[in-house]
């Protein structure tokens, strides 16, 4: 078995974000869905690769892209055409993504 990942990185905009509470989901594909409840995570910066925080992962579930709503963008700190514009330019084509929530340790 795999070990549960110890590391997870946010687009450098996002990351006071989720330093400060506001933004306490991200949604992921498939290669990012293997995170465990329970488990804590360190939080870095994709472009510079800086760690901000640390988060415990509480839930990890499966999404598709077509039943992202407002109730996700108020979570995500974002507004909802925003937010699909990011997914679907980081995956492009993914209809099937994962909800992955946290809290700040
Ligand atoms: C390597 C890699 O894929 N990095 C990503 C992917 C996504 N996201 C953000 O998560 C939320 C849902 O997608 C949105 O707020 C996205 O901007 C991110 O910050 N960094």
């Amino acid at each position: 078995m795999k070990a549960a990942p110890t590391k997870i990185t946010f687009f450098e905009f996002l990351t006071p974000f989720v330093v400060s509470g506001k933004k306490t989901i991200t949604i992921r594909d498939e290669s990012e869905c293997h995170y465990v409840p329970g488990t804590h995570v360190e939080v870095f910066t994709l472009e510079t690769d800086i760690k901000v925080c640390d988060i415990e992962i509480l839930s990890v579930e499966p999404l598709q892209y077509s039943e992202i709503n407002e109730f996700h963008a108020e979570q995500e700190y974002l507004p909802l055409p925003k937010l699909k514009e990011i997914i679907s330019s980081v995956y492009p084509g993914t209809e099937q993504l994962y909800l992955i929530s946290y809290k700040l340790v």
